[in-house]
């Protein structure tokens, strides 16, 4: 959140690659699935040096760039755990964190489970990529709704500081933060509003005829209840249509109001059956490829989010508008003079 801390070059990569993507759509809807179907990752390589489109270089870079970072991680925690105990304590994290574990009980499976080298090490990038600017992103955009909320924000203080009082002074135990309900609200209300990844995407496996939840009127003036989708379509599922529908959340869907979570929430949504993992939203997505870390996310986010609202007081910053960019993670932007986004906040002690 500091204007004059250098950007690490990941979390850079990780933003442009959801734009570098979009550059490649055209390539990514048609060659790419068939490029990655017919070569090995080595023939692949070869063929993208070969062509001569600077799009395909870019992302050719940045998932090197990615791939040579998790490599990194994996030998220094694999060096570390060979070390032993103490040199497993001396890292970020303390080995507790998701690849040290995923490392560690690597080395514990049976034969049959066991994961080669090559496949932890995608693992990892799948983590990081998943994982990161998602939360993090998710987190900014609470502490910007709350700079423009600041009953919100003071309601929230009121709640975490009483729950610590209540715990005289000592840290919060996982159960005592979930059942925060009015952090609990604030989270599940910005996931509502503002899930950050709006899109995705699936190709149909076989031909289908999608049913419409309610009908459409066609330019001929017939009523149209389903929709036909032959193998092979590409389909955007549009997460954010979902979690903001009308028909589900009421007129105030387009709201922002944490209190919609704290009295029982309309039938209008029981009865909609959103297919999603989490809260009536697809905001985490559903079925067997919903993401596996929304619970982890979210403990995430209010371990972080109540510790820095109990200390201090957001506002906004002065003369700086905050804009979103949509891409595939959605995330903050206010251009600086280097071209790169900025967060502008402003953080004051809150005592
Ligand atoms: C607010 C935070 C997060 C959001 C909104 C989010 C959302 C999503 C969505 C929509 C998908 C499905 C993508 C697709 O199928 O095209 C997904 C998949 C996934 N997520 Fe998350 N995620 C978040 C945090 C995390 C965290 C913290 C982790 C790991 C600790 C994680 C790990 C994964 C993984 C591994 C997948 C791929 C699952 C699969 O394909 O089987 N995510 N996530």
């Amino acid at each position: 959140m500091e204007d004059d801390v250098p950007k690490h070059k990941y979390s850079l990569v990780i933003k442009d690659l959801g734009p570098a993507l979009g550059r490649l759509s055209l390539y990514n809807v048609t060659f790419l699935p068939l490029l990655c179907k017919l070569f090995s990752a080595k023939t692949r390589t070869l063929l993208m040096n070969a062509v001569p489109w600077k799009a395909v270089h870019e992302v050719r870079d940045m998932v090197m760039y990615m791939h040579e970072f998790s490599v990194k991680i994996y030998e220094e925690k694999r060096r570390a755990l060979e070390e032993g105990d103490e040199a497993v304590m001396r890292q970020l994290g303390q080995g507790k964190d998701i690849l040290s574990i995923l490392m560690k009980d690597n080395i514990n499976a049976g034969a049959e489970d066991k994961l080669g080298e090559d496949e932890i090490i995608a693992q990892m990038s799948t983590f990081i990529f998943a994982a990161m600017d998602t939360t993090s992103n998710a987190m900014s955009r609470v502490l910007q709704l709350l700079t423009l909320h600041p009953d919100v924000q003071d309601k929230m203080r009121q709640e975490i500081s009483q729950a610590r009082w209540e715990c005289q002074g000592e840290s919060l135990s996982y159960d005592e933060l979930v059942a925060l309900p009015y952090l609990d609200a604030v989270c599940r209300e910005t996931m509502r509003l503002y899930p950050p990844i709006a899109h995705i995407f699936r190709r149909a496996m076989e031909d289908s005829v999608v049913p419409l939840s309610k009908p459409v009127r066609g330019l001929d003036g017939l009523e149209i209840t389903e929709v036909i989708v032959p193998k092979g379509t590409v389909v955007d599922i549009s997460i954010i249509n979902s979690n903001r529908n009308t028909d589900f959340w009421g007129p105030d869907a387009m709201e922002w109001k944490p209190e919609r979570w704290l009295s029982s929430l309309p039938d209008s949504i029981a009865n909609a059956k959103i297919p999603g993992v989490y809260s009536h939203l697809m905001t985490f997505n559903g079925g067997g490829r919903s993401c596996i870390g929304f619970k982890f996310s979210q403990l995430e986010m209010k371990v972080i989010i109540s510790m820095l609202v109990e200390k201090f007081k957001f506002s906004p910053a002065p003369g700086k508008d905050i804009c979103w960019q949509m891409s595939v993670i959605s995330s903050p932007a206010v251009l600086g003079g280097d071209g790169h986004p900025r967060l502008p906040l402003l953080v004051e002690s809150a005592k």
